[in-house]
């Protein structure tokens, strides 16, 4: 879907040009605390185990991409990372905090550190932009309407939808309602960042504004970001390290620099296909670009 600003409403652009990635090292984030830590993780839907072994962890301020094959279990794996699933004690730490003993208050205390936007933003259709963007404050604080209208003016701007707050979501294009999901996500200025196939459905130039967004949103809130992604572009400029699932396992959990060069066959099969996957057929790119 192309970026169409609505009527009458200017947008401020995505600053263009490639953003510069000063990822830190492998040394650096060694050095700073896991924020994230799974612990030999499984996982049945019924009679049908669908994660086996799961063992992962994420550094404060490292972006974690999570790329696999369709079924591959990233969807599964990120629903326990956000404590969607029944709790599991000794299983998934966030911020140091056992998600699986956690009492209710105790819960709702770390939730309020985690942001997550889902795929295809799920934004309330029947609210506007803002009251989307707000929605969190309203869940998990007592903040009166003044603060949570200035909050998520200062939020929308953070993903330059300055002045689109008023809009209802179907008039944003695709990129747009993805941004307005994540400043929803930022809204309480959380911790740890849970993104859900955040470039689905958006064209290449859409989809790299996006990318930087998320560097911009790394930098400046030194935040942690798990991104469950099947563009490999993608993953490779922003990520630190990509883990890739197959059915169900971890088959690698490397540095971007390295993880080209894993010698498993799967690892290259998995990285190379979806290159191919996203190749975009320029006759129907321009298609969608034009509408036509
Ligand atoms: N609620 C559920 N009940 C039963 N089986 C499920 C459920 N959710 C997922 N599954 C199954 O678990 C496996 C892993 O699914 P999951 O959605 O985690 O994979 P995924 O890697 O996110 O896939 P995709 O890339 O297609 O979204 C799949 O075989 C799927 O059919």
């Amino acid at each position: 879907m192309s970026e169409q600003p609505a009527p009458s409403h200017q947008q401020t652009a995505v600053p263009p040009g490639e953003h510069v990635v000063c990822r830190p090292s492998e040394a650096e984030l060694a050095a700073r605390p896991k924020v994230i830590e799974v612990d030999h993780l499984d996982w049945s839907y019924g009679k049908r185990q669908v994660l086996f072994d799961i063992s992962l962890d994420v550094r404060q301020g490292e972006i974690m991409m999570i790329m696999g094959g369709s079924g591959s279990g990233k969807s599964t794996l990120l629903r326990h990372l956000v404590g969607l699933m029944p709790p599991l004690p000794g299983k998934v730490k966030l911020l140091g905090k056992d998600f699986g003993t956690l009492k209710p208050m105790e819960k709702l205390d770390l939730r309020r550190k985690i942001g997550v936007a889902f795929q295809f933003g799920a934004l309330f259709s029947s609210m506007n932009v803002a009251e989307n963007v707000k929605l969190p404050l309203r869940e998990l604080t007592k903040l009166n309407e003044k603060t949570m209208d200035i909050m998520a003016r200062i939020k929308l701007e953070v993903v330059n939808l300055s002045g689109f707050g008023d809009l209802m979501p179907a008039a944003l294009s695709g990129g747009m309602v993805k941004r307005a999901s994540i400043a929803r996500a930022i809204i309480m200025d959380p911790k740890l960042l849970f993104l859900d196939e955040p470039s689905s459905g958006l064209d290449p130039a859409v989809s790299s504004a996006l990318d930087d967004l998320i560097l911009r949103l790394r930098e400046a809130m030194d935040i942690s970001v798990v991104i469950v992604t099947h563009d490999i572009d993608s993953a490779f400029k922003i990520g630190d390290r990509i883990t890739i699932l197959d059915k169900g396992r971890i088959l690698a959990s490397e540095r971007v620099e390295t993880i080209r060069n894993n010698k498993n066959e799967r690892v290259q099969h998995l990285l190379n296909r979806q290159a191919e996957e996203i190749e975009v057929d320029p006759t129907e790119y321009l298609k969608r670009l034009t509408g036509g």
